[in-house]
């Protein structure tokens, strides 16, 4: 990082299959920033508490599992990685199973606690060195521009609709966007996001966020209208 060149942290929310994760990644590798899926970091404490033989409907066990958590995440956009206990689990918290269960930790209030001090200590680290030396960080999730991040120095919640999020997990799943495959789909993307949504908000922007909405738009359209929201946002800040 040059002297004087400012940090930037990115925060990105949205419903499932809005396109986070993918959007978020490529913003994070075209501006040289670390790319944090804090997803991921729920998916791994399910996997972890599985793999440990916690019971999902345990809030007590599941919040101490979540504490114990051996979790590394790296933040390379050109190849994140989710290690838990030494093991990369990258491929296997993707899984139904895992993407079927989330949601007992992602409503597990200590759990939440935890695991969001953690994406702070991340994002902070990213804003003052760390593996961007200190470039920053686009940060994606639910809560990140409402509780983990809210001063971000750029704010964005990426919607879609229904329709178009089904599909394109449908056709990410399945290969394909007909019905059978999007009724496959549903609990994880309808079933999932209203179970969340019952301790988080993330189907309206907050005070100061900017909205992109991508259901007419494909990925480089999204990837570029939010690119343009942070470079007004540095514009502004310059
Ligand atoms: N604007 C878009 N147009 C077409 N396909 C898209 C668009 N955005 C994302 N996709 C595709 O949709 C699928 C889901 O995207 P992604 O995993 O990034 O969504 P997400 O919001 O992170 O979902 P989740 O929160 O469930 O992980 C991927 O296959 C991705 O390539
Ligand atoms: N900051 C976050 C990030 C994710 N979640 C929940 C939402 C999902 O149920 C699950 C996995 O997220 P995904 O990988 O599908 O983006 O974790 C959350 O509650 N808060």
């Amino acid at each position: 990082m040059e002297v004087g060149d400012v940090s930037t942290v990115v925060a990105v929310d949205g419903p499932s299959g809005s396109g986070k994760s993918s959007v978020s990644r490529e913003v994070a590798r075209r501006l040289g920033l670390a790319f944090l899926d804090t997803g991921a970091m729920y998916r791994a404490a399910t996997w972890w508490c599985l793999d440990q033989g916690v019971p999902l409907t345990d809030q007590v066990a599941v919040a101490q599992a979540v504490r114990d958590l051996p979790l590394v995440v790296g933040v390379d956009p050109d190849g994140p990685t989710v290690v838990v206990d030494g093991r990369d689990v990258g491929v296997a918290i993707r899984t139904t199973e895992i993407s079927s269960r989330v949601s007992a930790v992602a409503t597990n209030l200590e759990a939440r606690a935890e695991l969001g001090r953690r994406q702070r200590a991340v994002i902070e680290a990213e804003r003052t060195g760390g593996w961007s030396d200190g470039r920053g960080v686009v940060a994606e999730g639910r809560d990140i521009t409402t509780v983990v991040a809210p001063d971000a120095d750029v704010r964005v919640l990426l919607t879609a609709s229904e329709e178009a999020r089904l599909a394109r997990r449908a056709r990410e799943l399945h290969g394909t966007a007909d019905a059978a495959a999007l009724s496959a789909t549903r609990d994880q993307v309808v079933r999932r996001d209203a179970d969340d949504s019952t301790v988080v908000q993330f189907q309206v922007a907050a005070d100061g966020v900017v909205t992109v909405d991508s259901s007419d738009l494909d990925l480089e359209q999204t990837v570029e209208a939010v690119l343009d929201v942070v470079e007004r946002a540095r514009g502004a800040r310059a």
